[in-house]
């Protein structure tokens, strides 16, 4: 049985799509990123801790396989997790706005003998945003719960001019690289049309 540890909706969503059957797991993980730790290795490092911990949570029941995933917004090196508060999320943006960054994401699948991870790394470029925009962007409460401080699923679409790489991964779950991961562990994999939140 497949269980996804995730409090996030998207990933439910983005996960169902691939037409597998899944029970979920909430986990809470510390998410801090040690001293010099490469942005990568942290976001490797949180996926990992995730499915692991949701191991722990089903542990007995055999045959589980747990999946778990980290997203960061990374900038010059600097890691922009899920803001604090309203002045958080409008600094984020303002660094944001008119660059482009990196949005990481890391799918890790464990099992009780098995760990296999893949990382997806999407390169997305912002306009340039007026304070007006961030302001009337962040009152709307998208940013809240989301790396970076945006929704590329929601009212940032409009913001971006470019994207190289996964819609899906950018949004917290890469459906290419998690499909390939639950083949690699024998799960037969579909597709279910639909929207995500
Ligand atoms: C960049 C970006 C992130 N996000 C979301 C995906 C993730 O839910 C969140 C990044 O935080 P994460 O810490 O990766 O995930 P989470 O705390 O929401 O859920 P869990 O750890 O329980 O699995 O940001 C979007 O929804 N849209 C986007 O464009």
């Amino acid at each position: 049985m497949l269980h996804l540890a995730s409090k996030s909706p998207r990933r439910r969503a983005l996960l169902a799509r691939l037409g597998v059957a899944f029970g979920t797991i909430d986990v809470d993980i510390r998410e801090a990123r040690a001293p010099g730790e490469p942005a990568e290795d942290y976001v490797r490092r949180m996926a990992r801790e995730k499915a692991g911990a949701g191991l722990l949570a089903v542990a007995g029941v055999p045959g589980a396989l747990v999946l778990g995933a980290d997203t960061e917004v990374v900038l010059d090196d600097e890691v922009f997790g899920k803001p604090a508060d309203a002045a958080d999320a409008a600094g984020m943006l303002r660094r944001l706005s008119g660059r482009t960054h990196e949005v990481l994401t890391a799918v890790s699948l464990v099992s009780a003998g098995r760990e296999a991870q893949r990382l997806s790394r999407s390169r997305v470029t912002f306009a340039a945003l007026d304070d007006g925009q961030v302001a009337a962007y962040v009152a709307g409460g998208e940013p809240m719960g989301r790396a970076g401080g945006y929704a590329i699923q929601g009212g940032a679409e409009r913001f971006v001019t470019r994207l190289d790489g996964s819609f899906s991964g950018v949004m917290g779950l890469p459906l290419h690289d998690t499909m390939l991961l639950l083949h690699e562990f024998g799960l037969r994999t579909g597709f279910r049309p639909g929207g995500t939140d």
